[in-house]
């Protein structure tokens, strides 16, 4: 659902590459992480976004058309740009999901994707296996950082699905998974979206890897210039010319 009343919107589905895609990384010079939110309507992707954003939770919206929001965040010691595009929910029709071209969008422009399901909505769940394969076939050829979140975790009464199941499931994925209660629990929300900006940047920093860190450690040999070679060679040869007159 879209935020009634908008705080940070810098743009709605900004072109990648776009000035207000970039707004963040230009304005203060810090390095952009930019992380989409999707999943099934009604799940609380915009109750998600905006306690991550604002520590509060608000509990009315309109529906979304799809908002770009910003913050600051410290990872490592370094202040990071955070970008985060609040999507529609997925639309599920007879023949399976269907992906518009705005959401294509989002996904191609994101360094990595929060999918959120609703432990009280086991449709919510049962999206995630194809979520997650679309998402990487936008992205051939790089994994992109994905952390799975069950929300509402509070409504234990309306529960249908087991969140060990989106545990399991996430598992097999290979990406994090995050439990949490929007409504009730800030800590959770924002460990999921910090996981994930951590991700990215280490990504973003290839030169830090431990290999290229371990091969820079090691001193490179000096390359002997002329003058070296011409000592040692004169060396050589009076050595050599020694022994032949002691012979
Ligand atoms: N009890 C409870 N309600 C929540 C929680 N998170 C969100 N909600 C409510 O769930 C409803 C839907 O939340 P939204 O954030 O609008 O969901 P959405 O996924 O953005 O929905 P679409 O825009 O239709 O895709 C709202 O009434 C929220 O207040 C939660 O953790 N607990």
């Amino acid at each position: 659902m879209r935020l009634i009343q908008n705080m940070c919107t810098i743009a709605e589905y900004p072109a990648p590459g776009s000035a207000a895609a970039d707004y963040c990384l230009g304005a203060a010079g810090r390095r952009l992480v930019k992380i989409a939110v999707v999943g099934a309507s009604g799940v609380g992707k915009t109750a998600l976004v905006v306690r991550f954003l604002t520590k509060r939770f608000i509990g009315d919206y309109e529906r979304n058309a799809g908002n770009l929001y910003t913050r600051q965040v410290q990872i490592e010691g370094e202040t990071l740009a955070i970008q985060v595009q609040d999507t529609p929910g997925i639309q599920v029709h007879e023949n399976g999901l269907s992906w518009t071209e705005q959401l294509n969008r989002c996904i191609r422009w994101a360094d990595a994707v929060v999918i959120v399901f609703s432990i009280t909505d086991h449709k919510s769940y049962e999206l995630i296996g194809q979520l997650h394969q679309h998402v990487q076939q936008l992205h051939p050829g790089a994994r992109l950082p994905v952390v799975v979140v069950a929300n509402k975790a509070d409504l234990l009464h309306l529960k249908q699905v087991d969140p060990q199941l989106g545990l399991q499931l996430a598992g097999m994925l290979g990406c994090s998974f995050y439990e949490v209660s929007v409504s009730e629990n800030y800590n959770d929300v924002y460990n999921a979206f910090h996981v994930l900006c951590k991700e990215v940047s280490h990504r973003q920093q290839p030169s830090s890897t431990p290999e290229k860190r371990r091969t820079s450690l090691i001193p490179r040999p000096k390359s002997p210039n002329m003058q070296d070679l011409k000592r040692r060679f004169k060396q050589a040869l009076s050595a050599k010319v020694r022994t032949v007159t002691s012979v």
